[in-house]
């Protein structure tokens, strides 16, 4: 099976690293030069919970690749998935299936502009990856995967990328209702990376006051609401068990978000807290606080060039 990974970044190292090591062709693709070149070259260096490692790889722009291939897997942030697949044109062919594992609401929806909804797999992780360096990654504790065909029928190529998964240690499983999977993730990442990213601080730092732990659950409570007037069965309980838990077990990650204001890049908030207050206001709901972290990430991202940080260092 000939595997494409679009997005060399933190969970496309993941995802590529670990189906490589166990014996997966890979290629992994990206929109910077030096990252194709150190990949190539130097291999991937990931650092895990069970020692380093240091992979070979190979790696491409898009426009390079030539032939069609049995599966990509969309890692990029969703804000890019369009020029990913633009570019990525050439090896989408009609039997390439599309595995997104993309934070936020709407990913379906996008990519279903350029792959037939039968070829779409959408799915949910939780491990945790944060970007060292050009073609080195950390990425410490437990997590899992879940995926399904976008169109809710389970195929042939579902289990294949499930039996991958699992392979490769990504705790994979089939989830048939993983649009409570979707929810349920969005639901959490609307509570923590938006507060995270406001704070510029790893997920442990949220446990810090109860003012930022209320804050976070607060959010939490209101996205589930909304999924829950969309007729979405997302349960309070589970995604304030998955905050707990990666307030306490994911402490030293910077979330997707956070890595992003940290280096003042823009972030998937249109997809995540953003996704959250227009399917509110789809049901005239009010989400004030998704709405106000919202507005705030908004804030911070379009005046990076005006914010000013005490540098001394006494
Ligand atoms: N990091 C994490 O722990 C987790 C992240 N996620 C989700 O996974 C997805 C990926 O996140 P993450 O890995 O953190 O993101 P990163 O920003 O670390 O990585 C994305 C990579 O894609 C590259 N890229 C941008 N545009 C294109 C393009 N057109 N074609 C090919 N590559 C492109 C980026 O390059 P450049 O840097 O130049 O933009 C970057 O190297 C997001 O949806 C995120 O929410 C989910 C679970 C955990
Ligand atoms: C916090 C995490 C790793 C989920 O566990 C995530 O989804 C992110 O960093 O965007």
């Amino acid at each position: 099976m000939k595997i494409v990974v679009i997005g060399s970044g933190a969970m496309g190292m993941l995802f590529g690293s670990r189906l490589a090591l166990h014996g997966y062709d890979i290629t992994m693709v990206d929109v910077v030069p030096a990252v194709i070149e150190k990949l190539n070259n130097q291999g991937l260096y990931l650092e895990g919970d069970d020692g380093d490692h240091l992979i070979p790889i190979k790696a491409a722009f898009a426009e390079d690749i030539n032939e069609e291939v049995d599966l990509a897997i969309l890692l990029t942030k969703a804000i890019y998935s369009r020029s990913a697949l633009e570019s990525a044109k050439k090896f989408l062919g009609k039997d390439t299936h599309v595995l997104t594992l993309q934070n936020g609401l709407g990913n379906i929806e996008l990519i279903s502009e350029y792959v037939p909804h039968d070829h779409i797999i959408a799915g949910v992780t939780n491990y945790p990856s944060d970007v060292k360096g050009i073609g080195h990654i950390s990425s410490h504790g437990s997590g899992y995967t879940k995926i399904m065909s976008a169109n809710g029928e389970e195929n042939k190529m579902l289990y294949i990328i499930n039996d991958a998964l699992q392979d490769a240690g990504l705790n994979s499983q089939i989830a048939p209702d993983v649009m409570v999977s979707i929810w349920e993730k969005v639901a959490f990442n609307a509570a923590i990376n938006a507060t995270t990213a406001v704070c510029r601080i790893p997920c442990g730092g949220m446990a810090v006051t109860e003012q930022g732990k209320y804050l976070a659950y607060t959010i939490a409570k209101e996205a589930v609401a909304v999924a829950n007037a969309h007729g979405v069965a997302a349960s309070e309980e589970t995604v304030i068990n998955s905050l707990t838990e990666s307030i306490e077990f994911h402490k030293d990650h910077f979330t997707s978000m956070s890595a992003d204001i940290i280096n003042k890049r823009k972030t998937e908030n249109e997809f995540i807290n953003g996704g959250i207050v227009k399917k509110a206001q789809e049901v005239n709901m009010e989400v004030p606080y998704t709405e106000a972290l919202y507005d705030l990430i908004c804030t911070i991202e379009n005046t990076y060039n005006m914010q000013k940080l005490n540098t001394d260092t006494e």
